[in-house]
């Protein structure tokens, strides 16, 4: 059996130290750092650690809101959500993921978009 896009990614700590990049960047990225003016860097990067090892098909600690509960009234633009995902790329770049697993994560990303954007 293959393995899963979890243990290809790295395990736990692999996908935390993804999680805490791709949270860092947000936060840096001109087109989106606003949104997280009121957040708590550590809950969130804990929340989207959780959320991508369950995702990834880890272990389910996630206690967080669903996509489309999070991010409901926002009224999230196809740039900003363009911006997100250039930042993901960024941090699985420096986490030297490979080509084949970048394209899996981008696609369960991409799947989660109706529930992210214009919402
Ligand atoms: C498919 C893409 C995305 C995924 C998988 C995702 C994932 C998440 C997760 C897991 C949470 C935590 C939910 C909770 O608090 O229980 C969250 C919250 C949030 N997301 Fe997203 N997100 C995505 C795209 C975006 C985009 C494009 C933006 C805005 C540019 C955004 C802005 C936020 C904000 C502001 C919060 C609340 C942070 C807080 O609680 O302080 N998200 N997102």
């Amino acid at each position: 059996m293959t393995d899963t896009l979890y243990a290809r990614l790295g395990g736990a700590d692999a996908i935390a130290q993804i999680a805490s990049d791709l949270v860092d960047f947000h936060i840096a990225n001109p087109l989106i750092g606003k949104r997280f003016a009121g957040s708590d860097p550590v809950a969130i990067k804990k929340k989207a650690t959780d959320f991508f090892v369950m995702g990834s098909g880890g272990p389910n600690n996630y206690d967080g809101l669903d996509m489309l509960s999070a991010h409901k009234h926002m009224n999230i633009s196809d740039n900003e959500y363009m911006a997100a995902v250039d930042d993901l790329m960024k941090a699985l770049t420096n986490a030297d993921v490979g080509d084949h697993e970048k394209a899996e994560v981008l696609y369960i990303f991409h799947t989660l978009r109706p529930d992210v954007v214009g919402v």
